[in-house]
């Protein structure tokens, strides 16, 4: 039996933020970047072997109907249903020989069947093609046994589309099966939105390059600018600017400024909470930008910053790297989902229970990553998340599926409390 529970609202409970001190809810923070990103404009003609993971600028109309002409499904004899008078079994000669790729050079004759295969266009006058299992006889006579149905084993044209109607919508990515849409509705090229241009920015006087070897005593390696790199590294995004920057005002407002210059986004780590080296939000005043929003009511990420720049729209990360994980994942992935005009451009989040009742501090909304470990014996899927770690370590989300989301308010979640999950790529 499977159990369906009403879920009234978002579980998360983050609208506990509190707007005096500025700081926003999650889904008031997704709302302000909906409100503030729209489409680029530019679109590319692209083909086929090199559309997977653009964003559709067009709907794909069928450019024939789809089938094109009315065939066999199986192999076997086409036949006319009203030359099996009486009760069978029936003898037919065989008039005809139709295979995939030849046009149907005639009619077929009153009172005789055709030898057909598989995709092989249908003579005029048949109605049914019958299995080659369930004949006896042939090549040059048949006897069948039983009444075929009408249509039977028939793919008919257009049965699938008409020339011009819609195949795949605008908006979509394009997958795999896009492209096969695409291909069986007669395309070579797709139109689809021009690639985002990303400028990104990793602030911090003590990052030091992943593997460095001869660290100072207080340096650390950066895992940020590998870890958001790979995460942007998909066909829908030019990468156009890496740049790792010290913890200086003139510094870092000289960065975000060449950054701003040729990038539609300009995604920063670091320096965006309220220390004296914290010196993002000043560089995005000093530079006339403006902030949509500052401070975001979840934990790890509070700190995280999105606005916009003279040219560029600016996602400000907080520099510890799981907050800059879970920050991307949740805005970083909508913003760019806005602007490649996906027409869902924020992760739909599901419903899961947990696995083991959890103790935690309540506050903020906490994220924390989590496994799907089985379905309950209601059939709902249950996740374990682990302890809460802070935000400087990112080991515990590489064995996860996703993102649980635990309320504000919460103290303790029973085993069997309903969250809200958010699936993660697995690459
Ligand atoms: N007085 C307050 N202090 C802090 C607050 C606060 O509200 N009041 N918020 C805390 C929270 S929450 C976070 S998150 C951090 C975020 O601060 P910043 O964005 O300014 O980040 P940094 O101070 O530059 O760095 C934080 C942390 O992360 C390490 N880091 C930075 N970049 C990298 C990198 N590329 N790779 C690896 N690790 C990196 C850095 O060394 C720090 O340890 O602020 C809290 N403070
Ligand atoms: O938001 Mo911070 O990421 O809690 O440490």
């Amino acid at each position: 039996m499977t159990y369906v529970q009403t879920i009234t609202g978002l579980a998360c409970g983050c609208d506990a933020a509190d707007p005096s001190a500025g700081i926003v809810s999650i889904d008031e923070a997704l709302d302000r970047i909906a409100a503030h990103v729209a489409p680029v404009s530019g679109t590319v003609r692209v083909g086929l072997a090199e559309a997977r993971g653009r964003v559709l600028a067009e709907p794909v109309l069928a450019l024939s109907d789809m089938p094109r002409f009315d065939h066999a499904a199986m192999d076997g004899y086409a036949l006319r249903r009203s030359d099996l008078a009486g009760p069978g079994p029936w003898r037919l000669p065989v008039a005809l020989r139709c295979a995939a790729g030849e046009a149907a050079v005639s009619p077929l004759p009153p009172g005789s069947a055709a030898r057909i295969f598989t995709g092989a266009p249908l003579p005029a006058g048949a109605d049914c093609v019958v299995m080659q299992e369930e004949i006896d006889g042939g090549p040059r006579q048949i006897v069948l046994h039983r009444r075929p149905a009408a249509h039977e084993n028939i793919r008919f044209r257009a049965e699938e589309r008409r020339q011009g109607g819609e195949i795949v919508a605008a908006g979509l990515p394009v997958s795999p099966r896009a492209i096969a849409a695409a291909a069986a509705s007669g395309h070579a090229h797709l139109v689809v939105r021009r690639r985002l241009r990303v400028a990104l920015l990793v602030s911090g006087s003590e990052v030091a390059a992943p593997g460095r070897q001869g660290l100072g005593a207080a340096d650390i390696w950066d895992v940020n600018t590998p870890m958001l790199r790979a995460m942007l590294a998909r066909p829908d995004i030019d990468l156009v600017a890496v740049e790792t920057v010290p913890d200086s005002p003139g510094g870092i407002r000289a960065a975000l400024e060449r950054a701003s210059r040729g990038a539609d986004l300009v995604i920063t780590t670091g320096g965006v909470s309220v220390g004296e080296e914290d010196h993002l939000r000043g560089a995005v005043r000093a530079l006339d930008g403006r902030e949509v929003f500052a401070g975001v009511a979840i934990k790890p990420g509070k700190p995280v910053a999105f606005g916009r720049l003279d040219r560029a729209l600016w996602l400000g990360l907080p520099g510890n790297p799981q907050s800059a994980f879970v920050t991307w994942t949740l805005f970083g992935e909508a913003i760019l989902g806005h602007l490649s005009g996906l027409a869902a451009p924020v992760g739909t989040r599901r419903h899961v229970v947990l696995a083991h009742p959890l103790h935690r501090k309540p506050g903020r909304c906490e994220i924390r990553a989590a496994a799907l470990v089985g379905i309950d014996g209601h059939g709902r899927e249950t996740a374990d998340c682990g302890e809460a770690v802070h935000s400087g370590q990112v080991g515990a989300l590489c064995a996860s599926d996703g993102l649980v989301f635990l309320p504000a308010d919460a103290d303790h979640l029973p085993q069997g409390a309903l969250v809200e999950f958010l699936p993660l790529r697995m690459t």
